[in-house]
């Protein structure tokens, strides 16, 4: 269970995250919605202990990302691409993700393999496409087979194969008990595998519920997304 409660953030004069508060529940897919700029990666850098809040809490459980004993099996995480160093193959950089947290080296096939890279996995980063660039952070994420998984924007550069790919990974991963947060700023990308959303806009959580309980009363996905966020079609 994510629970992210009151979170303030100032940057300068600015207040970017005002009270931010919502939860993402096991055994669901949790799409956090808003435009550019909305806060999204904000919260979810605050969530994952690389940046504090001025006020609030985020936590997994109860607790926060940095007092975990043993990270990578409680939460993986993709924020902006695979954060694979560009001289790298796929492989090791995973080898290496996995020493430094002490999973085991058999995963690295494992992940591979569920990500669709198996084939791939000796070329270096430098020549992987974007989408390619994508599974391979999300193979990360897997690698300590974590309860909850947490993930930037991680339909961006994902051709309509890779789309279905993802959205059928993490219904799996829910369907099995997993909580899974992934942000957005297309809600055509995630309504069709989100259960629940949580829409922000403008540093404020505007709405929260089921996908049907949010879209209700508008004419379309797009159009409850521009409703709620104060954007024009
Ligand atoms: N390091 C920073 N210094 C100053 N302002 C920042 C910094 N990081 C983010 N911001 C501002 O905070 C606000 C929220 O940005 P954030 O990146 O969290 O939004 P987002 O919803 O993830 O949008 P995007 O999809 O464009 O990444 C924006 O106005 C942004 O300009």
């Amino acid at each position: 269970m994510i629970t992210i409660d009151q979170v303030v953030k100032r940057r300068r004069s600015r207040t970017i995250l005002d009270h931010v508060g919502f939860e993402a529940r096991p055994g669901r897919v949790t799409a956090f919605l808003g435009p550019n700029g909305a806060g999204k990666s904000s919260t979810l850098r605050i969530l994952l202990g690389l940046d504090h809040a001025d006020s609030g809490t985020a936590l997994f459980d109860g607790r926060p990302y940095r007092s975990l004993s043993d990270p990578l099996r409680t939460v993986g995480s993709m924020l902006e691409g695979s954060g694979a160093h560009r001289s790298r193959t796929a492989r090791n950089h995973l080898a290496w993700v996995a020493r430094s947290n002490g999973i085991p080296q058999r995963r690295i096939d494992e992940v591979l393999d569920e990500v669709g890279l198996t084939k791939d996995g000796k070329v270096r980063v430098a020549k992987y496409s974007l989408g390619m660039g994508q599974r391979l952070g999300i193979a990360a994420a897997l690698l300590g087979e974590p309860e909850a998984l947490v993930l930037d924007e991680p339909v961006n550069g994902l051709d309509p194969e890779g789309i279905r790919w993802i959205r059928g990974l993490l219904r799996g991963l829910a369907d099995a008990g997993g909580t899974v947060l992934l942000s957005s700023h297309l809600m055509t990308e995630v309504a069709d595998v989100a259960d629940d959303l949580v829409v922000i806009a403008g540093g404020r959580i505007v709405t929260t519920g089921t996908v049907t309980d949010v879209t209700a009363g508008y004419g379309d996905l797009e159009e409850a997304f521009f409703a709620l966020t104060g954007g024009t079609r």
